[in-house]
C-alpha cells in the first residue's frame, strides 16, 4: 500500500484483493448509464472502473485526492474521470443528484454512513442500480423480505424502491488492508425507476420499528392515537397481533398515506 495511514474516521479499509476487485466489475449492469463512484480511496476499484466507462468519483479526503490527481492524471486530462472533493452528502444536499443523467452506483462505501448513502441513492431520481460493498448485516436488512427475521424499515423501503435487491456475494475481512472487524457483502439494487419515495416515510417507518419484537400497534401509538390505529386496522385487515416484521411493503406504504392523510 502507498506511504499513507488508513484514517477510521474516514472508514477507509482499501479493497486489496484482486479476486474480488474482478468480481464486483463483472457484477456491472450492462446497459448504457453513467458510473458515479464514491469513495474512489487508493483507486484500485476506480482504475478497473475506468477501463469502462466514464465516470465521476466523489472522495472527502485532501490527501487521498492529491494521490488520486497523479494516478490518473491520464483519465482526468481526457475527461473519463472527474474526480470531486467533497463530503458526498454535502453534494447531494447542494445538488440532490450525483449526475445530471442516468447513473449507476458502484462503491465501497465507508461503513459509518453506508445506510444514509444508500438511502440518500434511493432519493436520487437519476440513479438506477446501486452495487455497494457493504458491513453484511446492513446488506442483510436492505435485501430481506416480510417475515424474515431481518425485516425492517430498510427492507420495506428498498422492497418499495426497487424491482431487484439482493446480496451478489460475501466478503472476507481478509480482502481488506486494514482489515475491518466485520463481514461485509456486495448489496446490488435495481430501483424501478417509475416509483419515488416521500422522505418523511422513512421516519414512520422507524416509528413503527422502533421496538421490532412488540406489537406494530403499540409502536405506532407512539404517533397517533389508538382509535385511529383500532381505524385503520380494521380498514386493512390487519391483525391485532401482528408485529412489525410480518407487515408487507405495501401495507406499511397503505398505512402511511392513512396516517399522513389523517394528519392533513
Ligand atoms: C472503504 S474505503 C474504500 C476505498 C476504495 N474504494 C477501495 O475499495 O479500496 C471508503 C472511502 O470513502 C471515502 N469517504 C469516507 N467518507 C466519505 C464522504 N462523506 N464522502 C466521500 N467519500 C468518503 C474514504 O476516504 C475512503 O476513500
Amino acid at each position: 500500500m502507498e506511504n499513507i495511514k488508513a484514517k477510521k474516521k474516514y472508514g477507509q479499509n482499501f479493497l486489496k484483493d484482486t479476486t474480488v476487485l474482478d468480481k464486483i466489475i463483472q457484477s456491472m449492469p450492462n446497459n448504457n448509464n453513467y458510473l458515479v463512484e464514491i469513495g474512489p480511496g487508493l483507486g484500485d476499484l476506480t482504475k478497473n472502473l475506468v477501463k469502462y466507462k466514464e465516470m465521476t468519483a466523489y472522495e472527502v479526503d485532501t490527501d487521498l485526492i492529491s494521490i488520486l490527481e497523479s494516478k490518473f492524471a491520464i483519465e482526468i486530462e481526457e475527461n473519463r474521470l472527474k474526480l470531486i472533493h467533497t463530503d458526498v452528502l454535502e453534494a447531494w444536499d447542494k445538488q440532490e443528484t450525483l449526475h445530471n443523467g442516468k447513473y449507476d452506483l458502484i462503491a465501497n462505501l465507508p461503513y459509518y454512513i453506508a445506510t444514509n448513502i444508500i438511502l440518500r441513492a434511493f432519493e436520487d431520481d437519476n440513479c438506477e442500480s446501486i452495487i455497494v460493498m457493504i458491513q453484511k448485516e446492513v446488506a442483510l436488512k436492505f435485501s430481506a423480505k416480510p417475515k424474515d427475521k431481518e425485516f425492517s424499515s430498510l427492507g420495506v423501503i428498498a422492497d418499495l424502491v426497487s424491482i431487484e435487491s439482493r446480496i451478489l456475494f460475501d466478503v472476507p475481512p481478509e480482502s481488506f488492508d486494514p482489515r475491518p472487524k466485520v463481514m461485509s457483502s456486495i448489496l446490488y439494487i435495481r430501483k424501478d425507476m417509475n416509483k419515488s419515495i416521500d422522505r418523511d416515510f422513512n421516519k414512520f417507518l422507524k416509528a413503527c420499528f422502533v421496538q421490532p419484537r412488540k406489537k406494530l400497534s403499540k409502536n405506532l401509538s407512539s404517533i397517533i392515537s389508538k382509535d385511529l390505529v383500532s381505524k385503520y386496522y380494521e380498514e386493512l385487515d390487519l391483525s391485532d397481533n401482528i408485529r412489525p416484521h410480518e407487515v408487507s411493503s405495501s401495507l406499511y406504504s397503505q398505512l402511511y398515506t392513512k396516517v399522513k392523510d389523517g394528519r392533513n
